[in-house]
């Protein structure tokens, strides 16, 4: 809608409450709204979805995002784009010949390899990573979707592309891991480099983005920045503060390692102050953010203590910088509350609010009880104390910081 009054109001208009009402709201939302209107790229198809929402640990959840996303009415704000299947080459750019030709002959036999042969085990294709059928064309699918993404802002066609079906940051060159079989975020990311010299990488999930560390650890064009739970015991275990990256790349993969029961207005201040530096030292042309949401309050990780309002901030810190960006799904195994972030995520990119209630539509029951749009932290204890937070930025930032100032608000 024009942000202008419409012209020619007689007088006696303007003192109709409907014209007045209008008026003030266009008055107010004009003060709220973001100033930059965003160009968003919404990589979706029907069978990208059908096909995502098989994989065994996420069954339904691609379902529940995409419903909601269209529910709430966001879809007209969006350039809804197909995806295209990643080709070998595409594939080949990151991953081991051997491990591709494994993982896509494997995916053919109807029930799978049996996941115990040892072929399997040696390129990760067990426990974690079951075989299920079909999940080559599934991975190859989801990868080109978010190579499409890519392209999307190389081509300046976009200012924030978004692939909810991506973010699988676990998958290594020549191994399955973490239910990640085919790194989408790395094939992306050369993608970008095709244009881009600087390529920041963000990862907000809860578990350490150790594939994409791991593919860029050398170099200095990407700088990989992961937040994460590191804890004994918990997965993938890398991750340390102390992890900086090798040779040309040293320097250039920073990792926050935090504690179980962290909130919004601790992670935001933290982010804000690494990411802050961050910008200063590395000036990136472009940034890919990985939005996990199984560091929200409700997830059954049980871990960080997060809402929706957390990574919003995060990701809001990051569109504010007005680089070409790309938002990524990844984690977040509380489906409904999962949907519920990345449509808020969503509606920032598109500077677009959203209802206060879930809208009426296929999947409703899944948001019961209270059907609303938000989601709420719990009073889990904050494992996180002051110091320990300012120590981290401190030994980060590679000076010290007297006192972390936490506050909750930009
Ligand atoms: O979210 C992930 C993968 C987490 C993972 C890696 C390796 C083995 C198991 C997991 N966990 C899960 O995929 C998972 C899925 C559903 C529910 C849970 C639970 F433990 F939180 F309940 C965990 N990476 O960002
Ligand atoms: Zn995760």
């Amino acid at each position: 809608a024009s942000s202008e009054p419409a012209e020619g109001k007689g007088a006696a208009d303007i003192d109709s409450p409907a014209v007045a009402a209008e008026a003030v709201s266009l008055k107010t939302s004009e003060i709220k709204k973001p100033k930059t209107k965003y160009r968003v790229a919404y990589v979706h198809s029907k069978q990208l979805l059908e096909k995502a929402n098989e994989l065994i640990r996420i069954k339904g959840r691609a379902e529940l995002v995409h419903s909601l996303i269209s529910s709430v009415g966001l879809l007209q704000y969006l350039q809804v784009v197909s995806p295209r299947c990643a080709t070998e080459t595409d594939i080949l750019g990151f991953h081991c010949p051997d491990y591709v030709a494994f993982l896509r002959d494997s995916g053919d036999v109807p029930d799978g390899k049996d996941s115990h042969d040892s072929d399997a085990e040696s390129y990760g294709l067990s426990y974690d990573c079951p075989l299920q059928k079909g999940i080559f064309e599934t991975c190859s699918l989801i990868s080109g979707a978010t190579i499409v993404a890519a392209e999307t802002l190389i081509n300046n066609a976009a200012d924030v592309a978004i692939n909810w079906y991506g973010g699988w940051h676990h998958a290594k060159r020549d191994s399955a891991a973490g239910f990640c079989y085919i790194n989408d975020i790395v094939l992306g990311i050369l993608k970008l480099r095709e244009k881009f010299d600087r390529i920041l990488y963000v990862d907000i999930d809860l578990h350490h983005g150790d594939g994409v560390e791991e593919a860029f650890c050398m170099t200095p064009k990407v700088m990989t920045v992961s937040f994460h739970k590191y804890m004994f015991g918990f997965f993938p275990g890398t991750g340390s503060v102390r992890d900086i990256g090798t040779g040309k790349g040293k320097y250039y993969s920073v990792n926050v390692p935090l504690l179980d029961g962290i909130r919004d207005a601790e992670f935001c201040a933290v982010f804000y102050s690494i990411m802050k530096l961050v910008r200063e030292k590395f000036q990136p042309q472009v940034i890919v953010l990985q939005c996990g949401a199984d560091t929200l309050s409700s997830d059954p990780n049980t871990s960080f203590n997060l809402t929706h309002l957390g990574i919003s901030r995060c990701a809001g810190l990051m569109l504010s910088w007005n680089l070409p960006t790309m938002l990524l799904g990844g984690g977040g195994y509380n489906f409904p509350n999962t949907a519920k972030c990345w449509s808020f995520l969503t509606s920032l990119a598109a500077g677009k609010k959203l209802p206060l209630d879930i809208p009426e539509h296929e999947h409703l029951l899944a948001y019961g009880p209270d059907f609303e749009m938000s989601t709420t932290a719990g009073n889990r204890k904050d494992c996180n104390t002051k110091q320990y937070l300012a120590d981290l930025v401190a030994k980060i930032s590679r000076k010290p910081v007297l006192v972390l100032i936490l506050c909750s608000d930009e």
